[in-house]
């Protein structure tokens, strides 16, 4: 498949809203590029995961959307569940805070990624087979050939991951949605995930949303961050930007929240 140049926009969010009863994210704009990771930050319930649902067409029955989300020129805002199937998975992958919620318990990892790329790309069962171990080799899952017979129970929390990842990365998408992906593992096996993200995002030209309420994973491998309060993108910067010098009160008081964050002095309750 033919990549967009890196840093090309790969998905465009134009002025998103979304409300469910009421109002609940106000337009929203973010542009994800290829190879860069966008990183989307703000406190539980300030709209991060509901603007990645509608990234995904995920969002309940009951939401109502305006604004635009364009893939590559695509509007998928008010795609039929269909034409949103062929996107979901295939064109925009995700991974998320439990590893669990995108493997099945009870089938191995190797049929669920043969299962998976088979359905997605036609492939026949050896040629299947092959990409599965590709796959696992490159999300480094020791002795990948083995691991396929495996169950996911069987396999740590950061491997489970891993594997996550793996799936995700089965279709080559265009665009991969991390939600809290490091959130639920320890600290020593986070920054393996994340090193993970983002080499695969630079090799595979793969444009990245990375939610996270945690600024120190932010600070380890987004390009960009945009820092949501209350259903809006209240500030965005390079990330070198943001740390060095954050403009709004919320990103100084997020960042303060930061162990060994040298803005500890900066005020409290904005
Ligand atoms: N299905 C829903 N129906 C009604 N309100 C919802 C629904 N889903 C989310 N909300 C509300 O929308 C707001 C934003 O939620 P969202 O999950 O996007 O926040 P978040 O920033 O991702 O937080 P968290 O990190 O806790 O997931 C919250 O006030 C939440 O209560």
């Amino acid at each position: 498949m033919s990549r967009p140049a890196g840093g090309s926009p790969v998905l465009t969010i134009r002025d998103l809203g979304i409300t469910i009863g009421r109002p609940l994210v106000h337009g929203v704009d973010l542009e994800l590029r290829a190879g860069r990771i966008q990183g989307l930050a703000g406190e539980s319930g300030s709209g991060k995961t509901l603007t990645s649902m509608a990234v995904l067409g995920l969002l309940p029955r009951t939401a109502t959307t305006t604004g635009s989300i364009s893939l590559a020129g695509t509007e998928l805002l008010g795609l039929t569940e269909r034409q949103l199937r062929d996107v979901r998975g295939r064109r925009i992958a995700m991974v998320f805070q439990d590893p669990s919620a995108s493997l099945h318990p009870q089938i191995t990892v190797g049929q669920q990624l043969t299962d998976h790329v088979r359905r997605h790309l036609r492939l026949g069962r050896a040629q299947a087979r092959a990409r599965a171990v590709e796959l696992l080799e490159r999300v480094q899952v020791p002795a990948p050939a083995s691991a396929l017979g495996r169950y996911p129970h069987q396999f740590s929390g950061g491997q489970r991951q891993r594997i996550a990842i793996a799936m995700a990365l089965a279709c080559d998408p265009e665009v991969l949605l991390a939600d809290e992906p490091t959130t639920a593992l320890d600290v020593t096996v986070q920054a393996g995930i994340l090193h993970l993200l983002r080499e695969v995002a630079t090799e595979r030209g793969l444009a990245v949303l990375l939610v996270t309420h945690d600024l120190g994973v932010m600070s380890a491998v987004a390009d960009d961050v945009a820092v949501m309060q209350q259903g809006r993108v209240v500030e965005r910067a390079s990330r070198a930007e943001l740390f060095a010098a954050p403009q709004h009160p919320y990103t100084r008081q997020l960042l303060a929240a930061l162990p060994g964050s040298s803005l500890e002095e900066a005020p409290r309750g904005l």
